[in-house]
């Protein structure tokens, strides 16, 4: 099966199960656009531009995954060695993962560097009747806190920038954005810059 049709399936066997475009669109990390031309692929009508990320190969197993969020830390550290960091980047106190998939990648890199862990739940993940983001109370509260954000995916930018006017409303410094993959190849995202592993450009 190719790649291609085993993202049809996916969606497919998704919509079977009672999801919306919007929901297939999150889980599979496409735009709703791409996602209801996987579900009807209307004779004629191109396949719109979006590219899929499958680093399941990587993120499956812990000593894989453990090595990618290093070189995540390694990049912003090189950064530092080479001059380029912002200043105010560096004493971060609290690594910041966006649930679900940043989870794990920020617990590596707190655990690596002695800092605090914090989560936070986007209000597209919330069950409540009005949808708001929040903090995870388990983990490390962030008031006051200098941040480090980090994700494995930036798409359009809007879960960033969600989560960045979160932390300032709730008294946080956000400081950086570190993620692995770049859809959308932007530096910043309301005044915060971004460190990615993987820009993906396109061309034409
Ligand atoms: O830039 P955006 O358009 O906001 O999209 C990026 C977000 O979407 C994905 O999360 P998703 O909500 O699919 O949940 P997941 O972490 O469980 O994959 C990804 O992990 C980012 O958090």
């Amino acid at each position: 099966m190719s790649a291609l049709e085993d993202l049809i399936t996916k969606a497919k066997a998704l919509q079977a199960e009672g999801h919306t475009p919007d929901q297939i669109s999150d889980e599979l990390g496409l735009s709703t656009e791409t996602v209801t031309w996987l579900l009807t692929q209307q004779k004629g009508v191109e396949p719109p531009k979006d590219v899929h990320i499958d680093w399941t190969a990587v993120a499956s197993h812990g000593t894989l995954l453990a090595e990618m969020a290093m070189m995540m830390l390694k990049r912003f550290l090189y950064l530092t060695d080479d001059g380029s960091l912002d200043r105010e980047e560096e004493g971060a106190g609290t690594v910041v993962g966006i649930a679900q998939s940043g989870v794990p990648l920020a617990t590596l890199i707190a655990a690596e560097e002695g800092l605090r862990l914090a989560i936070y739940l986007p209000a597209k993940h919330s069950r409540s009747e009005t949808p708001t983001g929040s903090i995870w109370g388990t983990f490390s509260a962030i008031t006051g806190q200098r941040c480090i954000i980090v994700d494995d995916v930036v798409t359009t930018g809007a879960t960033l920038s969600e989560t960045i006017n979160f932390l300032r409303r709730h008294g946080a410094t956000p400081v950086a954005v570190w993620s692995l993959f770049d859809k959308r190849g932007i530096r910043e995202v309301e005044g915060v810059p971004i460190h990615s592993l993987f820009v993906i450009s396109w061309l034409g």
